[in-house]
């Protein structure tokens, strides 16, 4: 006799249930930072789908903590107001007039779109940037980059580009206490009094780190590190990435994400992952189920 569509409905559910269930266990009180980029905040359904994963992670005894980007409706707004974008080793060379706009996308609108996506799922999101709570103080940032054809080393100036040197977690412990779910915009002062437009990579490994976070998940727009035949890169250790950021296979926006990655398994957090944030429940999928998806990065 065949199955009615409910209860086949209803297996599946209880099958998939059942293999979350250790998962979840494993996961009870642990911190999970998920940074949410630019590139994974696709349409509304998917956007949707974000907020319930997150929600159904707090409501499985899990501590989510939030971090997002945003830099295709930064780049999107600079050019409605007639500014053009640059970037320098995937970084936005950042004015006194664009980090104005940077913290009114990130910290204004883009921050209040998802704490409303994810209250709109029942839970109890706040939205919050480096400023709040004296969270995060950040130093404006020395980087240099290598010409891969050359290899000379060369120093930028990104102007009001910085890096978080100081990460305060009275807040966010506040926070976890009181059952909220903290969604953070990379926005941050200086001790200098300026405010900096951090890369939200560097800025959710400097939250992960601080947290002493069990998994890092970065949310992008592709699977995860490609190889130069475009293959994905299941399983990447320290020393590859590092040599493929030098020959040039990782590039623009996957540097800061890699070299953030490397840094957060070398100050101790267990499991750093990039995946597709396109692909529906892709954080459900990535911390429940046996078979992860995207790059593992490992030492
Ligand atoms: N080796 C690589 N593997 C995958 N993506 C890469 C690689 N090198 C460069 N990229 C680029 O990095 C992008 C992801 O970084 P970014 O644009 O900053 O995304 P997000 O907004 O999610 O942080 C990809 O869309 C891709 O264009
Ligand atoms: C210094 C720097 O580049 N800051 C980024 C901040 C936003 C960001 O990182 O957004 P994604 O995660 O979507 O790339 C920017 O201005 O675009």
């Amino acid at each position: 006799m065949s199955q009615s569509p409910d209860s086949d409905t209803g297996e599946t559910r209880a099958r998939v249930l059942a293999e979350a269930l250790p998962f979840m266990q494993a996961y009870e009180n642990k911190t999970v930072v998920v940074k949410y980029g630019g590139h994974a905040m696709g349409n509304a359904e998917l956007g949707q789908a974000f907020a319930r994963d997150i929600a159904l992670l707090k409501q499985s005894g899990v501590n989510p903590i939030v971090v997002h980007g945003g830099g295709p409706q930064i780049g999107r707004m600079l050019s409605q107001m007639g500014i053009e974008s640059r970037f320098e080793g995937g970084l936005r060379v950042t004015d006194e007039e664009t980090v104005k706009i940077v913290e009114m996308v990130l910290a204004g609108s883009i921050n209040k779109e998802i704490v409303a996506l994810i209250n709109a799922e029942g839970e109890w999101a706040i939205g919050l940037c480096g400023k709040d709570g004296n969270m995060v103080f950040a130093e404006k940032a020395r980087k240099t980059v290598v010409d891969p054809d050359s290899h000379i080393e060369r120093v930028l100036d990104l102007g009001y580009v910085g890096e978080p040197v100081e990460v305060d977690r009275t807040l966010l412990d506040l926070l976890a206490r009181s059952e909220m779910i903290p969604v953070i915009a990379p926005v941050a002062p200086g001790r200098d009094g300026a405010t900096y437009n951090i890369n939200a990579d560097t800025f959710a490994g400097a939250i992960a780190g601080a947290l002493e976070a069990s998994r890092l998940l970065f949310l992008t727009d592709v699977p995860g590190v490609l190889d130069r035949q475009g293959e994905l890169i299941k399983e990447l250790s320290a020393a590859e990435a590092k040599n493929l950021i030098r020959n040039g296979t990782i590039s623009g926006g996957m540097i800061p994400k890699v070299e953030t990655c490397i840094e957060a398994i070398e100050r101790g957090v267990e499991g750093v992952v990039i995946l597709n944030g396109k692909t529906r429940h892709s954080v459900l999928l990535e911390l429940l189920t046996e078979h992860g998806a995207g790059t593992l990065i490992v030492r």
